[in-house]
């Protein structure tokens, strides 16, 4: 039973056919620029190399540390199944469910090493998962896309630091959808050695995003040291156990001090206590959108020419009454800019930009389809990057589930 309500025709055209329907519905709002959209995807790397060659970050991490099986070491790894190269594959209860507390047994991919918040939201997206610990956000992607892992858990944006880009960037250079959101509060401390005291430090490390949500409570505590940005909080944590270093300290979670051994010398340094991180979940396949729950969908778009383009895609939301929830903007790397032929102006160049936005209906409403058959009509590209239920867990700064680390 895919949807409890009333469903509009096309719904239930697609829940009788299912997930090729779908998709069969998703290429329909991209066909117009699907030949685009191809020559612009750039290519994933080949299977058979595996993962040895993924560089490590820094320093700490090869790809048999991060359990990132390589394919043809994976002989009877249901998670690599002989028949993957196979287009078609049957559909399972998780392809179906839009639930995202449906986590046993899957393999969760996310960036970082162990006691990374991203760790915390794989948990939070799918409980007792085992956590699949990469590192780049791109080996997270690459690990869906080369079924080593089942899903993805990717930060997008936070409540303070603001949006992660390159995840943006990645979103629309791979063939990942998103399966469902989580909000994970973000409660971050500064971890030192045993025994340093905050007038030793000359350096606090961190991941950007951790950086920037506690620059003014580091300048308040007196921390007017250098900065320096790494891949991952947990990751600094581990760089000053391995290393030693008792000049430095790193902005991470509490359970990253537990894990590598370092003490909390202030609790709570971000600079807001409501601090958030929004992830989404990624997968394979999109799921099929309903209509019983609160949906969001994600997309992308470019427009040719006019500077009223990005108006009217607006006012087909508006006019719907559709909220949005995001627009982001980033440049279009393939084309970043526009020269432009005007008899009476003269050549102009324009800056090129991808669209992202992120608007609160089900791709199984008529609203929600009307609404990008309009957009379609004034948009180059367009591409659904999935339809998915909304996180509605109300905030709490202590909700926290967890996942078996495979490290
Ligand atoms: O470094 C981590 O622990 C992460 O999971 C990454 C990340 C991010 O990219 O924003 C996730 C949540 C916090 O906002 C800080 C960092």
């Amino acid at each position: 039973m895919l949807g409890a309500s009333q469903p509009a025709p096309a719904t239930a055209r697609m829940a009788r056919s299912g997930r090729s329907e779908w998709q069969t519905s998703c290429a329909i709002l991209t066909s117009k620029v699907v030949s685009q959209e191809q020559s612009e995807s750039l290519p994933v790397p080949p299977v058979s190399g595996g993962f040895d060659h993924v560089p490590a970050v820094n320093g700490h991490h090869s790809a048999a540390q991060m359990n990132l099986v390589p394919i043809e070491k994976s002989d009877g790894n249901p998670l690599v199944p002989q028949h993957r190269h196979h287009q078609q594959k049957p559909l399972s209860v998780t392809d179906l469910s839009p639930a995202p507390m449906h986590g046993s047994n899957l393999r969760v991919a996310y960036q970082g090493v162990p006691g990374a918040y991203s760790e915390a939201a794989a948990g939070k997206a799918y409980p007792n998962c085992q956590a699949v610990p990469c590192d780049q956000f791109e080996v997270a992607f690459q690990a869906v896309e080369l079924w080593i892992a089942d899903r993805a858990v990717l930060p997008v944006e936070n409540s303070l630091g603001g949006s992660i880009h390159r995840n943006y960037d990645l979103l629309l250079r791979h063939r990942l959808h998103i399966v469902g959101e989580v909000q994970l509060p973000v409660h971050h401390c500064l971890l030192a050695l045993p025994g340093v005291r905050k007038e030793f430090l000359t350096r606090v490390i961190s991941h950007p995003q951790g950086l920037a949500q506690c620059e003014h409570t580091l300048t308040k505590l007196g921390l007017n040291v250098a900065r320096e940005a790494v891949d991952d909080t947990a990751g600094a944590a581990e760089f000053i156990a391995a290393n030693n270093l008792r000049d430095t300290a790193a902005i991470a979670s509490a359970r990253a001090a537990e894990i590598y051994g370092l003490e909390i010398l202030e609790d709570g340094i971000q600079d807001d206590a409501s601090n958030v991180t929004r992830f989404v979940m990624l997968a394979r396949e999109p799921i099929i959108p309903r209509t019983d729950r609160p949906f969001k969908t994600s997309i992308v778009f470019a427009h040719e020419k006019g500077t009223s383009v990005l108006y009217k895609v607006l006012s087909a939301f508006a006019f719907r009454d559709i909220s949005l929830t995001k627009i982001e903007s980033r440049p279009n790397h393939n084309r970043p800019i526009r020269v432009v032929d005007d008899a009476n102006v003269g050549t102009a160049k324009h800056f090129e930009y991808m669209f992202y936005v992120d608007f609160e209906a089900s791709m199984a409403e008529t609203r929600a389809q009307n609404a990008l058959a309009e957009v379609q009509e004034f948009t180059s590209f367009l591409r659904v990057l999935g339809s998915y239920p909304m996180d509605m867990t109300p905030w709490s700064p202590s909700s926290s589930t967890s996942c078996t680390s495979s490290s």
